[in-house]
């Protein structure tokens, strides 16, 4: 149904890659830090091998058949996210859980009668973007007494419908994914400039749905601060709010629905804020003798009215790994850009600010892609080009991510540190890597990111990294942090944000899930615990 197919088993489409060239100095690397001279390659899943049982729904309503696909494909293309957990089960090829059903409406009716010919023949509904899930979100991993899994794929609802100039706002569908929304944007000389690392291959509805950070380090990081109104279909009918800059009228419907990830209906369209393209940029990199130098200066900025577009200090070992520098000193790289002023004045300030606290400049000789910054990111949007090419040789690249008041953040990093490392050995026997970024600040916290690499079991690979996963968040809520700055709740989180929500909004939750969604088909087992014939 898609003219170009996306890659099943993978990151991208099927037409792109990592080149073994662009590979090699990210193995090299991992050939060194495990002191391994070659890693066995394991063949990509093929859809002719893979564990896959047959559907369970065979009959269609003539007004939907033309748009419900039951093919091998699409059932392991709607299978599973993009975590390494999902990566290692389908390498392992069990699509054991693939949806009995993959669905592209083609408008907001076919959306509708999908949700009503689910709750009809009791099926679960699966709301799928762009499938960039890292909580299993999309895993049709339900429990509860359901006729079959419909996977909903918006890929084919991606149009701005209105633009606003006046208001600087434009009305799209949810459907649409990031570079397209930027290219339709351009045509009305605007922009969104919302880029979380997963830009290419997730949508606006999916951003929405599970509030989604973008690139912006400071002040409007989540997409929550760009939305104006949405409108969604719920089984219980389509909720639409009004399109207001701000609004004081009780608790907000957007907040609401923001985060809900499909639980309670499809987001189809929303109108957002945009802004003007930005013409002024400047970026610079600092470095720092001590990690602690780094993380004060990034909490004298935080509070200090300056809001840099880009802030992530990345500590010394992660600088070596994805490499961006030579692992000596922990970088932080700054950015500052805007559609109506120069910033280098700004970035002055900020810069000398670092400086109070021991931060010195790089001098680069360097520009552009070649430089620290632009190093650390080309490594940061080719990143999940790489993983495929990791699992198949069983390396397990693995992130979690949380925010975290200052006061216990430095109790938070070296506890998180300490015990992922512990983690690690204990589990596959060898040690390992952990690193941090920042990836957002606040005045009040930042939004601290790990990654862990190591070498599991070949056999058990999505089972090992579980359990260091258990490790690391048990041990971020234990310091205070939250399960997740970004990533969302999907259901790998869910333990966890159970016991971080307070109970009385829990119950609110489920009381408002069961007026919306009264058969309890949408997204089981996401947000709400409770499933059809479970309780
Ligand atoms: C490599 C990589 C990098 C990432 N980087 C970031 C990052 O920088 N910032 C960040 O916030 N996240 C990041 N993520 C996580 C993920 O990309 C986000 O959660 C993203 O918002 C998901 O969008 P999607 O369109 O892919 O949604 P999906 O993965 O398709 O769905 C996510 C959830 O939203 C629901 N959903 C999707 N569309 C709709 C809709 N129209 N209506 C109702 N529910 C819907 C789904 O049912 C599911 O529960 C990253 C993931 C990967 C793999």
């Amino acid at each position: 149904m898609t003219e170009r197919r996306r890659k099943f088993y993978a990151w991208g489409f099927e037409d792109q890659s990592a080149t073994p060239e662009e590979m090699k100095p990210v193995l090299d690397t991992w050939h060194r830090t495990f002191a391994v001279d070659s890693f066995d390659v394991t063949a990509a899943p093929t859809l002719d091998t893979i564990d896959m049982p047959e559907s369970k729904i065979t009959r269609f309503p003539e007004a939907i058949k033309d748009i419900c696909r039951t093919d091998r494909y699409e059932r392991a293309l709607h299978s599973y996210g993009r975590s390494f957990l999902d990566s290692a089960k389908m390498f392992r090829g069990d699509f054991r859980n693939a949806p009995d059903v993959v669905a592209y409406p083609r408008n907001e009716e076919d959306v509708r009668a999908l949700i009503d010919w689910a709750g009809d023949i009791g099926a679960a509904v699966i709301p799928f973007g762009g499938g960039s899930s890292v909580v299993g979100g999309v895993n049709p991993e339900i429990n509860g007494t359901y006729a079959g899994v419909v996977t909903i794929d918006m890929w084919y609802l991606n149009k701005i419908l209105e633009f606003d100039p006046v208001s600087r706002s434009a009305r799209v569908q949810a459907g649409v994914y990031g570079p397209d929304l930027e290219t339709q944007l351009k045509t009305h000389n605007v922009t969104l400039r919302h880029y979380p690392q997963s830009f290419e291959l997730s949508t606006l509805g999916g951003w929405i749905a599970t509030r989604a950070a973008g690139h912006y380090a400071t002040h409007g990081t989540y997409i929550d601060d760009y939305v104006e109104n949405i409108r969604m279909v719920s089984p219980s009918g389509i909720s639409e709010s009004r399109r207001l800059p701000a609004s004081g009228a009780g608790p907000s419907p957007d907040r609401y629905v923001m985060g809900t990830e499909g639980s309670v209906g499809i987001i189809t369209e929303a109108w957002i804020r945009v802004l003007s393209r930005i013409k002024y940029k400047a970026s610079k990199t600092v470095t720092f003798a001590e990690y602690d130098q780094g993380v004060e200066a990034v909490r004298a900025i935080s509070q200090s009215g300056l809001y840099p577009a880009n802030c992530r200090l990345i500590d010394a070992l992660e600088a070596k790994l994805t490499g961006a520098f030579d692992g000596s000193r922990p970088i932080l790289v700054l950015g500052y850009e805007s559609s109506h002023y120069p910033v280098n004045q700004l970035m002055d300030l900020t810069v000398d600010l670092c400086r109070e606290f021991g931060g010195t400049p790089v001098d680069e000789k360097e520009q552009g892609r070649n430089s620290v910054a632009g190093q650390w990111r080309n490594a940061f949007i080719r990143g999940p080009y790489y993983r495929e090419h990791m699992t198949s040789r069983g390396i397990c690249r693995e992130t979690f991510e949380t925010a975290v008041c200052w006061n216990n953040f430095k109790e938070l990093h070296s506890s998180v540190i300490e015990t992922v490392n512990a983690a690690i050995k204990r589990v596959t026997g060898r040690a390992g890597t952990v690193t941090c970024r920042f990836t957002h600040v606040y005045p009040n916290g930042p939004a601290p990111y790990f990654t862990f690499h190591c070498l599991p079991d070949r056999e058990r690979m999505g089972e090992q990294c579980m359990e260091i996963k258990i490790a690391a968040y048990d041990a971020v809520m234990k310091a205070g942090g939250t399960i997740t700055h970004h990533h969302a709740v999907g259901r790998l989180h869910m333990p966890w944000y159970e016991k971080q929500r307070p109970a009385p909004i829990g119950a609110a939750f489920t009381a408002a899930k069961k007026s919306l969604d009264p058969r309890s088909i949408m997204n089981p087992g996401v947000i709400i615990s409770e499933q059809r014939g479970s309780a």
